[in-house]
């Protein structure tokens, strides 16, 4: 864990690594403004805003961070534990004390993964969403306790929980005026637009007496869920729909109240602005030139500018106040993409003008990435690499024996003890040799090794000291040693742009101390399935005319083994109605790259296409090629902030499973490597000989499954050296079968033609496996002995 002093050394500006930024509740305010918690993949980073600078680094999860929320506490106290409540992957569960920095309980075993999380205002009761619709409470005042699943389950996955902060919101619905009473909330969505809500408080909905709690739950659709809580059973309330992106629910701040009497939703939203501007004018009053107070204060006049959906106006804000990171983080926890990327921006161009070198934000906004050593492996460095120092740093040992001066010879000397590893090597006298180890450095006097074998032990010295005679001497200056930066010279490139990271490659980073890195980021990639007949692939009793969706689990398997983060955005209808709404949802969900199947072809449910027209400019929507005929490319502009466009990327691929997974190799791949990084993303063409005749189709060229096998060439005699790539067809090729891409390490090119190709053609062929799995049926015979010379 490192912990930073803000007063010792210049603060670190911090910005969330990019791949989990999109989560709802994977940043937090503490109550009091003190401090600032986001997550950022299996760590969480704690940031002290007033300070500008990360104070530790929160790291027992094992795997990502899907949760962080603080334990609220009074306004007016700022809590010398301050606790934090986190959440991961692995259905882990913790509780964390900021100020000691260090994990007081942990419950594991959630029943699946969290998604959000609230804690009520007395700080006793944590509550967690989960991906399955699940809610569970866990008691933070016993030692003992262990999350308890509430009893009703919602319908989708709870995408943001948010606890009504008042205490007395009861009390105050009592009004007396005979007027409707209202809880107020305020949400936004990825669809950029924010809402505020008056929710209705009748008797006993919710909350039921004697809890006078309510929470919202976002719920992966549209719509937002109220709920009461009280012990273990959980009641449902209204519904609230109206968002047409996936909501988000935003806790409002202490100062605010719950509740707001009689007016509609207007009024509702006018009160709570005007609240807001108290709260900025109380907070700028209070003298607070610098710290959490103008930090809060800038962050409430944000949220105001944002409320009104004045993006720009509430960056200008933060940027002004000087409110830093922190802030942008909270933002983009809430708005979404749009207002990242603009904060990034923002940010960016802020630290600019404050003369920071600070690459990491521009490198966000495109999908580059900084990561460690330990999640280097399969990315593409976005930057060479030169080694700071030469290796070795030091003439060292290449055996075990004895450093000696060339020019002392053959002859009997006393031993001097030498460097032990990882110590400065002392002199060596001379007359003397040193006992050296291998990769040990060579003592200042020294210029070569001789070997422990070409010498002998001789009878101590009275003194004890060792004794040696060298029988075989060195052959002269450098024998037996490596010189310095006879492995890498100081300055040399040892990696390069584009370079993709191996165990070899990481090795090398090591080497040169590169420990963090720039990288081609992982672009997010949504993957959507459509069709009426399409089922999860857990259900184990089909329906009539069912069968299970088996694209997206493949395309999102080939998706992250190309290094992308997967959205899974599920299945949607045959109905235009619904394709169009999910897709208005998924387009906004701030994907960059958005993967579709089923729907592109000609029957009268294939609504993919026309809808893309609509949207955006279709490029291809046909394409000579069997399998994959119907593939379509087309490109949208989703509105981004202060008026922008960005693009989003999208590949209707045919719904036929063999046509969806070789669509996406031959083209989706390739793309995807670009974007990662890769400066030659093609895929790799080899030759190959029919092992059997193939017919060709006359009416498209086809991309023919394949396994390729080294085999020796025809005619060899056993035990020659030499041999071939041999393609065997995997089978019935029909789009359907999926069994044909089973074990294909190769799409065959053929041409379009009639006839049929022999046994013992040559074809060109694209790999698209490690060759390093590839089937190697017989014996292959090892070198030859060179013939002598
Ligand atoms: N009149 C024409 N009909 C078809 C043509 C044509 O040119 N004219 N092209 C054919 C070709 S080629 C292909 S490929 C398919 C592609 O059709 P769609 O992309 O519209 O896909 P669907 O009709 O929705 O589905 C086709 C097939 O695949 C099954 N499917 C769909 N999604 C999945 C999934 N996620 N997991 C498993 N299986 C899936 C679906 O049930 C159908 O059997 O169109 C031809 N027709
Ligand atoms: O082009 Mo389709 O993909 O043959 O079945």
């Amino acid at each position: 864990m490192a912990v930073h002093d803000p007063q010792a050394s210049k603060p670190t500006v911090l910005l969330p690594p990019s791949p989990n930024w999109y989560g709802a509740h994977i940043a937090d305010w503490a109550c009091d403004g003190s401090l600032y918690a986001f997550a950022a993949r299996n760590v969480i980073v704690l940031v002290q805003p007033a300070a500008h600078a990360c104070i530790a680094v929160l790291s027992s999860h094992t795997s990502r961070v899907t949760v962080v929320a603080f334990v609220p506490c009074a306004a007016d106290v700022r809590d010398s534990a301050l606790r934090l409540v986190s959440a991961a992957a692995d259905c882990c569960v913790r509780v964390w004390d900021c100020r000691a920095c260090k994990c007081l309980r942990a419950a594991r075993g959630l029943p699946a993964e969290p998604s959000a999380a609230a804690v009520l205002r007395t700080g006793m009761l944590a509550v967690l969403g989960d991906k399955q619709g699940n809610m569970l409470t866990w008691r933070l005042d016993s030692a003992s306790s262990k999350p308890v699943r509430l009893r009703m389950r919602l319908s989708a996955p709870i995408v943001s929980l948010a606890a009504n902060p008042s205490v007395d919101a009861q009390e105050d619905s009592k009004d007396g005026s005979g007027t409707a009473a209202f809880h107020w909330l305020i949400s936004s969505s990825y669809g950029g637009a924010m809402h505020a809500w008056a929710v209705p408080l009748r008797s006993g909905e919710p909350p039921p007496p004697p809890a006078p709690w309510f929470l919202a739950a976002a719920v992966n659709d549209t719509a937002i869920q109220v709920c009461g809580i009280s012990g273990t059973s959980l009641t449902q309330g209204p519904l609230l729909r109206g968002h047409s992106g996936r909501p988000l629910v935003l806790p409002v701040g202490q100062q605010d109240r719950g509740v707001t009497t009689g007016a509609g939703l207007r009024d509702t939203l006018q009160a709570s602005l005007e609240m807001r501007d108290l709260a900025d004018a109380a907070a700028e009053e209070a003298g607070a030139a610098s710290g959490p107070a103008r930090v809060l204060a800038a962050q409430r006049g944000a949220a105001l500018r944002l409320m009104r959906g004045d993006v720009g106006g509430a960056l200008e804000v933060l940027a002004g106040s000087g409110a830093l990171t922190a802030d942008f983080v909270s933002m983009a926890a809430a708005g979404g993409r749009r207002v990242w990327e603009a904060a990034v921006r923002a940010l960016a161009a802020q630290l600019e003008t404050q003369g920071e070198q600070h690459l990491a934000a521009l490198h966000l906004l495109s999908v580059a990435d900084t990561v460690g050593l330990s999640s280097a492996a399969g990315c593409i460095l976005a930057q060479d690499i030169l080694a700071q120092e030469p290796l070795p740093p030091f003439p060292a040992s290449i055996k075990d024996g004895y450093a000696v001066r060339s020019h002392d010879g053959p002859g009997e000397y006393s031993v001097e003890v030498g460097a032990l590893a990882g110590t400065a090597p002392g002199r060596l006298s001379p007359g003397y040799v040193a006992y050296i180890g291998t990769g040990g450095p060579l003592p200042e006097g020294a210029d070569a090794v001789v070997q422990i074998e070409h010498t002998e032990q001789l009878p101590p010295e009275p003194s004890g000291r060792q004794r040696v005679r060298i029988v075989k001497a060195a052959k002269g200056p450098g024998d037996d040693v490596r010189a310095v930066g006879s492995d890498i010279k100081a300055g040399e490139v040892v990696l390069q742009r584009g370079d993709r990271l191996g165990a070899a490659e990481i090795g090398l980073l090591a080497t040169v101390g590169a420990a963090k890195l720039q990288v081609g980021g992982r672009p997010r990639v949504g993957v959507l399935s459509t069709g009426n007949e399409l089922v999860e692939p857990g259900v184990q009793q089909l329906a009539p005319g069912q069968i299970r969706d088996a694209n997206r689990a493949m395309l999102a398997a080939a998706a992250q083994a190309a290094g992308a983060l997967v959205v899974d955005l599920g299945i949607a209808g045959d109905e235009a109605g619904q394709v169009e709404a999910k897709f208005e949802e998924t387009i906004n969900s701030g994907v960059d790259v958005l993967l579709t199947t089923g729907g592109v072809s000609m029957g009268d449910k294939d609504f993919i296409k026309p809808l893309l027209e609509r949207r955006g400019t279709v490029h291809f929507g046909k394409v000579r090629m069997k399998p994959g005929k119907p593939l379509t490319f087309a490109t949208l502009e989703i509105p981004a902030a202060g008026g922008s466009t960005r693009p989003l990327l999208v590949f209707g691929l045919p719904g036929n499973p063999v046509s969806s997974i070789v669509t996406f190799t031959l083209v989706v791949l390739p793309a995807l490597r670009k974007l990662a990084g890769w400066l030659d993303p093609s895929l790799r063409r080899v030759h190959a000989r029919l092992a059997a005749p193939l017919k060709l189709d006359p009416e498209r060229p086809e991309y023919h499954r394949a396994t390729l096998h080294w085999e020796r060439r025809l005619g060899m005699e056993e035990g020659a050296v030499g041999g071939e790539l041999v393609a065997e067809s995997t089978g019935g090729q029909i789009s359907s079968r999926l069994l044909s891409m089973r074990s294909a390490n190769a799409l065959l090119e053929l041409p379009q033609a009639s006839g049929t190709l022999p046994a013992g053609t040559m074809v060109s062929a694209l790999l698209i496996a490690d060759l390093g799995m590839m089937p190697v049926a017989e014996s292959v015979a090892l070198t030859a002995q060179p013939a002598a010379s």
